[in-house]
């Protein structure tokens, strides 16, 4: 329905209700449930074996779920099989026809479905052109580079239409900077096409930099979701907030003070740091500290002074790697004058630490 004031209604175009899969005695998917707008970039994270694959595959129906529902575009699809459900799957290893060529490949649904071969030969034409294929129609996979063929799978699955596109690590097999341009381009062409994409990674900067909405997953259940930088600056739980972010988070056992205000660090001759808010005193936490809010600092002023074991520079970054225990990362954009074996200062950026309980490790 139309909005006519303030900003437009939103539209459920995927929902999956109290997903559930066993396999065999092995639980994969614990009752998860999650909303997907109609035209959003969704992205599915997670350690190995989370269960990320499993829940794109159920909903393109490769795999059977042992409960819950599923709903595309408002229909039930639980029952439905694989190739009506009207999504189109796009995956690492490309599956392209390598005895068909690039035309081949792209308008072979059309084909089946008995479209002429002049009209789906127009139809590859420009799919050619939104892909950047123009000129290659004629030639055979194996005559292609891999940007090239996963341009191809991209093709593939927007000539059919889909009501969404669900993608399974389709960059893995690519290096890294073709990794860095196909995200782009694969973020643009779902900006140009208006689609609905579901996109499962292992990578958290993939799925940062593409997705307005991040899902990240822990032994099949969603352990958080939400917009990228909220999911950087509000981990609700200390896996989070060391799965999203590069170089990961720091991590140092500490406890709250006497007035609750503040939080000691359990290292000798660190200062406390202020909260800005009221937490549990004597309460035994995790105090978590982003690399690029330790700052270097002149060793006579600095909240910390401590030994350095590794220094990298990529030229526009310095990381620091410390010989403490646990060791810490800091991340500096200045150029620093520091070697394996100095000491330097390190203050820490205000009202940027993270507090965890150190049981349960949830946020505080
Ligand atoms: N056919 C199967 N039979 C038994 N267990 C399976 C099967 N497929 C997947 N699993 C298990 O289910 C869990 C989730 O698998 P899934 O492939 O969804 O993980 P993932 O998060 O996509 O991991 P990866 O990044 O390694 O692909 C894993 O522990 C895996 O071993």
């Amino acid at each position: 329905m139309p909005s006519y004031w303030g900003p437009p209604v939103s539209e459920i175009q995927i929902e999956l209700a109290n997903i559930d899969k066993h396999y065999g005695a092995f639980h994969a998917l614990k009752n998860v449930s999650l909303s997907i707008e109609k035209g959003s970039f969704v992205a599915l994270v997670g350690p190995s074996g989370c269960g990320k694959s499993t829940l794109l595959r159920s909903l393109a129906g490769l795999e059977s779920i042992s409960g819950g529902t599923i709903k595309i575009a408002g229909e039930v699809i639980n029952n439905v099989p694989p190739r009506k459900r009207d999504v189109a799957m796009v995956f690492q290893s490309y599956a392209l026809y390598p005895h068909m060529t690039v035309a081949e490949n792209l308008t072979y649904s059309l084909r089946i479905k008995g479209i002429k071969k002049d009209v789906a030969r127009r139809s590859a034409e420009e799919i050619a052109t939104t892909t950047g294929l123009t000129g290659l129609l004629d030639r055979y996979p194996r005559e292609l580079s891999g940007g090239q063929r996963q341009r191809v799978a991209m093709g593939r699955a927007i000539i059919r239409n889909p009501k969404a596109f669900l993608f399974d690590e389709p960059l893995s097999n690519l290096d890294a900077a073709l990794r860095v341009h196909m995200r782009k381009e694969i973020r643009a062409l779902h900006d140009r096409l208006g689609a609905t994409s579901v996109y499962v990674t292992h990578d958290q900067i993939e799925a940062m930099t593409m997705a307005d909405h991040v899902v990240v997953m822990r032994d099949g259940v969603i352990e958080q979701q939400g917009s990228p930088l909220d999911l950087y600056d509000r981990p609700v739980s200390k896996f989070v907030a060391g799965f999203i972010g590069s170089p990961a988070m720091n991590f140092l056992p500490g406890t709250i003070g006497a007035d609750g205000m503040s939080v000691g660090l359990d290292i000798e001759g660190a200062p406390s740091l202020p909260l800005g808010r009221k937490a549990e005193a004597g309460q035994k936490v995790t105090v978590g500290l982003r690399p690029e809010h330790l700052v270097a600092a002149d060793p006579a002023v600095a909240a910390l002074r401590l030994p350095v074991a590794v220094v990298e520079s990529t030229g526009s970054m310095t990381y620091l790697t410390t010989a403490t225990v646990p060791e810490l990362t800091v991340v500096e954009t200045r150029r620093i004058d520091a070697k394996a074996g100095d000491t330097i200062g390190v203050s820490i950026a205000p009202g940027h630490v993270h507090l965890f309980d150190a049981v349960s490790e949830k946020a505080i």
